[in-house]
């Protein structure tokens, strides 16, 4: 199992006094070989600290949060690790894998595939709720304690993460979120490649349907540029998922930021208040 995996690290930097590690190993989820960064503060050299789970989004792999948020200075003040997983798995030839950005190869949404031949891989969902943890808590110095964070497809991610797993998480953020996924182009693309043409069954994988029937009301933080391109599109529905949490009174701080984009510059300017409404959760401060 878990325990007696193999780690092989890939690289290893100091940062802020604490360490940022890159690793790859043999995932039973997606039967492939998988990439995940570990960012360690300080701390972490003499107890256990609790983790920070972030989904990056579409075309991303574990490394543009680690080198583009800035969040490891706060991290190393807070005591709080960082996890970073891919975005799909790698190292597989499916037909149409890897001829576009928001399908296949770096879009695996964090969902269980249902349709071949994505089912045989794209098991993103087990990965990082079930396989992940297990495989940082046995081998790092980390608690149980855990939240969960994303952008866009991620935001979606750790949003679906949150709200199918009661207790496992004790707090849970999102950066411009797929918020509705069953209702914008993205969604319906990736949901009818994995889980097929039954839309009863995508509902399972979407917030806003899932916040209806959520059995614990972890309040949720989401920050919104309003000069993103993809909220234009109508790939986000920041407004969707702010009805859904008042239609049965979940809790949500939604935050429309007033000209900004898509993009990590707009990540970096607000993960010290996403980093600091998780260390609250964690007991941190
Ligand atoms: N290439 C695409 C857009 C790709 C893109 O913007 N990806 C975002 C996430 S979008 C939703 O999941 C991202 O995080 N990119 C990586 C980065 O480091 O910025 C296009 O051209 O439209």
């Amino acid at each position: 199992m878990s325990q007696q995996q193999h780690l092989e690290l890939l690289s290893s930097q100091k940062s802020f006094g604490g360490w940022l590690k890159r690793y790859q190993h043999s995932a039973s989820s997606t039967g492939t070989d998988m990439i995940f960064a570990i960012y360690l503060p300080p701390k972490a050299e003499r107890e256990a600290v609790p983790v920070l789970y972030w989904l990056s989004g579409l075309t991303c792999n574990d490394e543009n949060f680690m080198q583009k948020a800035g969040a490891q200075r706060m991290a190393a003040e807070l005591g709080l690790a960082i996890v970073c997983p891919d975005t799909s798995p790698r190292g597989t030839d499916l037909p149409q894998e890897h001829d576009s950005y928001d399908f296949g190869s770096g879009a695996g949404f964090y969902v269980n595939a249902t349709q071949a031949p994505w089912d045989q891989h794209y098991r993103m969902y087990d990965y990082v709720v079930e396989e992940l943890p297990t495989l940082i808590e046995a081998h790092f110095p980390v608690t149980d304690q855990r939240s969960i964070s994303g952008h866009s497809m991620g935001g979606h991610g750790a949003l679906i993460c949150a709200l199918k797993n009661p207790g496992r998480y004790q707090s849970v953020s999102a950066f411009a979120p797929i918020s509705h996924p069953t209702e914008c182009p993205w969604g319906q693309k990736a949901f009818t490649g994995y889980l097929g043409e039954d839309r009863e069954s995508w509902k399972q994988w979407d917030a806003c349907e899932l916040i209806s029937q959520a059995q614990e009301q972890l309040p949720l933080l989401v920050d919104q540029g309003d000069a993103d391109n993809f909220l234009a599109a109508g790939q986000l529905k920041p407004e969707a998922l702010q009805e859904a949490c008042d239609h049965v009174s979940h809790p949500i701080v939604l935050r429309l930021q007033p000209g900004y984009d898509h993009s990590y510059f707009f990540i970096a300017s607000f993960i010290d208040d996403h980093l600091s409404h998780h260390a609250k959760a964690l007991k941190l401060i």
